[in-house]
């Protein structure tokens, strides 16, 4: 019986797909695997129970993900399954930014009651007129999942899309209209662009990207999008420019209070992968990562470790091995295994930056005292009996 816990709400969708040989605590004590949304894990002590943390989403920047690997915790997240919710609230943030719908609907709201109030809004409404998207220059940073749907659904809405990723997928490239320009600098977007959309991980390398100086290049009433997190941009140097009226509006999707009730701001509290399709897609595919990984040992979307495949296991046991990417290990491990005669009949073995995982299937029981012999080998992190 394998225990999990969530940390955040998780859509029944992807739950139900968990069958009896699972059961959901309400704490963390003697769990197996922990699903998490957007909850801050940096603080939190983990059971020793613990080895598959998945985030049902695409940022970890609320997990511990080195400090994971350190200790043997798979991490995975759930590239692209809520894209597309994100994507639909870019666009209807820059047709936000470009009318102002939200004056005009709150305006509609405070003289409901007045009776010539059809014969007022002719009067009032072109102090929410605004202009259309369509021909403007969109600039995004980031073509992933998210950045290359907004790319082509803009590019859709007839507008000019240049695009920046640095580190562009091959498969996120496949994706994108031939249309898209590539921006090969970042100065190019922030030189051409009338809207500006950022949507990168937040790293150490990112945190800040949108400073005072990179405001400093952009067009006089740019606007800027910001659905990837908060720390991405430098709120204060952005009042500033919003002040000054070289920035027309900062649409944001993480509430705080440097923006929240800033004028020119429009602020939404982390909506973008907040529909039902999204919390279903991420969940479901989450708890597939779950199992496979608990039940086979196979590791796919895994931010912290190699993805790894051997299929159900048809021998008589599996281990799994978390350790660090480091000469000699394999020799060990097998060292260990064979003093003990037991024969090897299948392995695998995969590494990402400074993590590694062996996959091992046996033709017989593991002994406890190899196990341990497994575990005291230098740099491994965790070992794990699969079957
Ligand atoms: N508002 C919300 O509810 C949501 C926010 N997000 C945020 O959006 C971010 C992006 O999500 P996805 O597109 O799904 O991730 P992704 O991993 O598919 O795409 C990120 C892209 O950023 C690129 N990149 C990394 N560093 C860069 C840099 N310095 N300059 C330019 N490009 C760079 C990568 O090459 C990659 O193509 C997430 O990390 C998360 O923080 C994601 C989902 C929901
Ligand atoms: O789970 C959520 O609502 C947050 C989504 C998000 O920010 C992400 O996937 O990175």
């Amino acid at each position: 019986m394998y225990q999990f816990h969530c940390l955040n709400p998780i859509a029944s969708k992807g739950l139900d797909i968990f069958d009896e040989n699972y059961r959901k605590s309400d704490t963390m004590e003697d769990c197996n695997a922990i699903l998490v949304r957007s909850a801050k894990m940096h603080d939190m002590q983990l059971p020793s129970t613990v080895s598959v943390i998945a985030r049902a989403g695409a940022g970890v920047n609320n997990i511990p993900v080195k400090e994971c690997a350190e200790k043997g915790i798979v991490v995975f997240n759930t590239p692209g399954a809520n894209a597309n919710g994100v994507k639909e609230l870019v666009l209807a943030g820059m047709l936000l930014a470009s009318r102002d719908i939200v004056g005009g609907i709150e305006w509609v709201q405070k003289e409901k009651d007045k009776e010539d109030i059809d014969k007022l809004a002719e009067k009032q409404k072109k102090q929410f007129a605004g202009c259309e998207i369509m021909g403007k220059k969109l600039g995004i940073i980031g073509l992933g999942a998210i950045g290359s749907m907004v790319a082509n659904a803009a590019t859709g809405l007839g507008m000019e899309v240049y695009g920046y990723d640095p580190y562009l997928s091959i498969d996120a490239a496949w994706n994108l209209s031939r249309t898209i320009h590539h921006s090969k600098t970042l100065d190019e977007i922030y030189s051409q662009c009338d809207y500006i959309t950022i949507h990168v991980p937040l790293l150490d390398a990112t945190t800040r990207m949108i400073n005072q100086e990179a405001l400093a290049k952009m067009k006089d009433g740019v606007v800027i999008l910001n659905f990837a997190r908060d720390l991405l941009v430098d709120e204060d140097a952005l009042i500033a420019a919003l002040d000054s009226g070289k920035v027309k509006k900062y649409v944001t999707d993480f509430a705080n209070h440097t923006v929240a009730g800033h004028e020119g701001i429009l602020v939404t509290p982390h909506l973008g992968a907040s529909t039902e399709e999204s919390e279903e897609n991420c969940a479901v595919m989450a708890v597939k990562e779950v199992r496979d990984f608990l039940e086979n040992g196979n590791i796919k979307n895994s931010v912290n470790f190699p993805n790894c495949d051997m299929g159900t296991c048809v021998a008589v046991g599996r281990i799994a091995i978390t350790h660090k990417n480091i000469p000699n290990m394999i020799s060990q491990v097998t060292k260990i295994l064979g003093s003990e005669g037991l024969n090897i009949a299948d392995m695998t073995n995969k590494s990402k930056g400074e993590y590694a995982y062996t996959l091992i299937d046996l033709e017989s029981a593991a002994s406890q005292e190899s196990l341990e012999a497994l575990e005291s080998i230098e740099g491994v992190s965790k070992v794990r009996v699969v079957k």
